[in-house]
């Protein structure tokens, strides 16, 4: 290609839209031009096309004076933008646009008079608005210093005579551009996009996109080098931007994945435009006017070394998948052809057709307002297959979205489509059905539209993030919410870095207010930040409406860090629309046997998590140790355990001699309570871990059946306020003292313990019991420390020791580095990598 071959550069309508954008496009123009030959190709201004569409409409209806005043407003938009540029000569460019529109003006009299308009004449229509911009271009362009003149596309652009469709004539066209190009060295030619012209000069319009099909025809008449369409984005994007905010621009793509993008619905390109850019080896770059140094995408015979280089994710919405099934052997049906076939006879557009190995069922997907054409055309085409009951009813699934990875690289890598489908199936959006062509360039499948954005953040993670992104919804900021938030701010950036898990808190709430923002909240400050936020009656509140923007973002998790009751409906709400659960909450697990399996039966259901060990002991591994016993095919035969933390702590201090009321005074002070101590001193807290414990091991007990002797009895005065209730412990410090002096004559030490005897099913006596014990020296329980807790558990395999999980057993900064390994969990199975 000779050094002084020629740029094509098109502007679409928004970049000659207003004036500030047309001074740009002059300025680009003019820069362009001093660095070699260059031809210009634009669109028509702004909405133009559009008002040319209402006008021809009004004029068939025989509104006449409402489509002329249409006219007013394209003539209007076009004298504005050029007399901004060029304020001394506006009078001589307003009464060029007059001229060039009144030919406009006689055509609509014509249609209104006969009520009619042709597809000749409709064309004609239409033509002008890219005539108005391209001859105001060039007269700004020549204003400016970069001398241009106005090429007229019907004189250049030849098609046949199906106007409306027609198709363009590449030899006579090419002939022309070969014989018009000679006189383009001089003064910038600027061709109006989307019109051309039928061989005996019939006016012709090139269809959507038109304007980028009219730049790649005339770069391979003129042999050019490079095509570079300018828009209002960086570039082509790996998705797109409304619905990935981490989306960003390609660099270099090949021509083989521009034109895979075009087919499957990217709209900044189009197959047409591709085909001879690919025939011709012409490069096509994107850019945007507005930042006109930024590189752009180029998409080249070459495409990008870069073994890593992303991978575009396409959609193309508001379609229908339409299954066909036959029930008898398939080869004496060829059900694919015939059903392809009849949908080509119908002229309904088929996105993907998928069929079974054995030819047996076959699925495709249409446009959705084509479904009763498509529907219509295929029960004629197995009318009598239908008679003799041999097909079973056409199954109609509508809307659904196709969405495409195109990549080069990814048929160079193995798992590409493991890794979708799992990334998918692990935010629940079901793939209905899926193909990956011989090409390996792309893998498509459809799902519901409404989970295309999920489904298109998912993918767009799992394939170009180099971390995985999580969405957190903090429910608590007290104790251990609190501490999770510290913990976040202190870990965030060593996680994304190291482990490429980037946490991001996008909600916080307490039993009053609550701020959502999808794009992150920054950590430092938020509960300060929330307490601002101004309170609402709990009673009237729903959380409902954030989980729906929560299900939206990439693997979104509900945090819960309360010790509410009545969470469980918010789980629900939370699991029905894929959003995972990590809580620390035992009340939800506490529920009535029924209930509780409903709750973990819908997570279940919609494949999601629900992850709670830190609701036993802390962030100690006691469920997960006990999962995996039963998992591997242990029995377990006795489960002995101090599982309060305060309780723990507070026999520690009534043992070195401080009254009950300063001890759960100094245990409340700590974070070891309950945010209600009676929930601890009464045992509750106890029983409720003990329950869990006992239903992970398949016990199908409830909090009533629990055998439970309170550490201090709660009674007689439930009503009380928690201060005065702790005021009121006082009275009881002298026989505490009492009790524990007597456990140190006796030479034991008084504990609260748990005790899971499963071989009691059935008997009449309590599996669970909970209750202050005075254990001998020697005892698991004796010689913990502060807020130690420990579980031991008994099993065939582990009979002559007891496999014993111990450590802290309460507090804020342990139960939070548990809620976080939690999460992390959660995170690291959706990696998928
Ligand atoms: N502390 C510990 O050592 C351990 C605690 N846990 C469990 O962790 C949970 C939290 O304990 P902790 O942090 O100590 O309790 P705190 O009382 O310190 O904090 C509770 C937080 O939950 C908020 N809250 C209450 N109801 C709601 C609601 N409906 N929606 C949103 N937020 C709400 C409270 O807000 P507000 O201030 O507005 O009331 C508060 O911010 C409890 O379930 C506890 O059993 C588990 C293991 C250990
Ligand atoms: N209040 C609890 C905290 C952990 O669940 C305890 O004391 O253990």
């Amino acid at each position: 290609m000779s050094s002084t071959a020629f740029q094509v550069m098109k502007f679409g309508g928004s970049s000659v839209g207003s004036p500030r954008r047309l001074r740009q496009v002059v300025e680009l123009i003019g820069r362009h031009a001093k660095q070699g030959p260059l031809a210009v190709v634009v669109s028509a201004m702004g909405d133009t096309t559009d008002w040319l569409l209402e006008a021809a409409a009004l004029a068939t209806a025989g509104e006449l004076d409402t489509a002329l005043t249409v006219v007013a407003r394209i003539a209007h938009l076009a004298k504005t933008n050029a007399a901004a540029l060029l304020p001394e000569q506006s009078a001589a460019l307003a009464a060029r646009v007059d001229t060039l529109l009144a030919p406009l003006q006689q055509l609509l009299q014509g249609i209104s008079l006969t009520r009619e308009c042709s597809p000749p004449s409709k064309e004609r229509v239409l033509s002008f608005g890219e005539r108005v911009s391209a001859t105001l271009l060039a007269e700004l362009l020549t204003a400016a210093g970069t001398p241009a003149t106005f090429q007229d596309a019907t004189k250049l652009l030849v098609t046949d005579d199906r106007f409306g469709a027609a198709r363009v004539d590449v030899a006579r066209t090419r002939e022309r551009l070969q014989a018009a190009v000679g006189g383009w060295r001089a003064s910038v030619p600027v061709i109006p996009g989307f019109i051309a012209a039928t061989a005996d000069g019939r006016v012709t319009t090139l269809g959507r996109n038109g304007s980028d099909y009219t730049a790649a025809l005339v770069a391979q008449g003129i042999d050019a080098k490079e095509v570079t369409v300018w828009t209002d984005v960086l570039g082509l994007h790996t998705a797109d931007p409304d619905i990935v905010s981490d989306a960003y621009p390609v660099a270099h793509l090949t021509h083989a994945e521009g034109l895979e993008l075009a087919a499957v619905g990217v709209r900044m390109l189009h197959p047409r435009t591709m085909i001879p850019l690919i025939e011709s080896g012409i490069s096509l770059r994107i850019r945007n006017t507005m930042h006109p140094d930024h590189p752009g995408t180029l998409i080249d015979a070459i495409g990008s070394r870069d073994g890593q280089r992303p991978t575009c994710i396409a959609t193309r919405e508001d379609l229908a998948l339409l299954g066909i099934e036959v029930r008898k052997l398939a080869d004496q049906f060829q059900l694919g052809e015939r059903v392809l076939a009849a949908l080509r006879e119908a002229q309904v557009t088929v996105w993907l057709s998928t069929q079974s190995a054995n030819g047996q069922s076959i699925a495709v997907v249409v446009p959705r307002p084509d479904v009763a054409r498509a529907q219509a055309s295929l029960e004629r085409e197995l009318s009598q297959e239908q008679t003799r009951n041999e097909v079973e009813p056409l199954a109609i699934r509508q809307p659904v979205t196709l969405l495409t990875l195109v990549a080069e690289a990814m048929g160079h890598g193995v798992n590409v489509a493991g890794r979708f489908f799992s990334a998918l199936g692990a935010v629940g959006v079901n793939v209905r059905a899926s193909a990956q062509g011989a090409s390996s360039r792309s893998i498509s499948c459809v799902v519901d539209a409404a989970d295309t954005a999920i489904a298109v953040r998912t993918t767009h993670a799992a394939f170009n993030l180099a971390h995985q992104q999580v969405s957190l919804f903090l429910l608590g900021r007290g104790t251990v919410g609190g501490q999770v938030l510290a913990q976040l701010r202190s870990q965030q950036a060593l996680l994304k870095e190291k482990h490429g898990i980037a946490l991001r808190v996008v909600g916080l709430a307490d039993s009053r207010r609550a701020l959502f923002d999808p794009a992150g909240l920054p950590l430092d400050g938020l509960e300060e930040r929330l307490a601002r936020v101004e309170p609402v009656d709990p009673e009237k509140r729903t959380l409902v409406p954030l989980l729906d923007e929560l299900r939206r973002l990439p693997v979104p998790i509900l945090v819960d860090c309360t010790a509410a009751s009545g969470l469980e409906s918010l789980y629900t709400a939370a699991f029905q629309r894929g959003i995972h659960v990590v809580g620390a909450n035992k009340k939800p697990l506490a529920l009535p046997w029924n209930d509780r399996e409903a709750l973990l039966g819908e997570a279940r259901r919609h494949h999601v998590a629900y992850h709670y060990e830190t609701t036993v002991a802390s962030s100690l591994p006691v469920i997960d140790t006990l999962a995996n016993l039963v998992r591997t095919g242990d029995t377990v035969r006795l489960i002995t355990a101090s599982l309060s933390g305060s309780l723990g702590f507070i026999c520690n201090e009534l043992a070195a001699g401080v009254p009950l009321s300063a001890a759960v005074h100094a245990a409340r002070e700590r974070g070891y309570t309950e945010p209600d101590p009676r929930e601890d001193l009464s045992g509750t807290d106890v029983a409720r871990k003990a329950l869990i414990l006992a239903r992970e091991l398949g016990l199908p007990l409830s909090l009533s059946d629990v055998a439970l002797e309170p550490f201090v009895p709660a009674e007689p005065r439930p009503d009380t306020s928690v201060e005065s209730f702790l005021q009121g412990l006082k009275a009881l410090d002298a026989a505490y003292a009492e009790r524990v002096a007597r456990c140190r004559q006796s030479g034991t030490v008084l504990r609260y313990l748990a005790r899971i005897d499963p071989s009691k099913v059935g008997t009449g006596t309590p599996v669970i019991r909970v209750g202050p014990v005075p254990v001998e020296v020697g005892h698991a329980a004796a010689d913990l420390r502060g807020s130690e807790s420990f579980v031991s558990f008994t099993t065939t395999r582990h009979s002559d020791y007891p496999l014993t999980v111990r450590g802290a057993g309460a507090g804020g900064a342990v139960t939070a580095s548990g809620v976080l390994a939690d999460i992390l969990r959660i995170s690291q199975t959706l990696r998928g990598r």
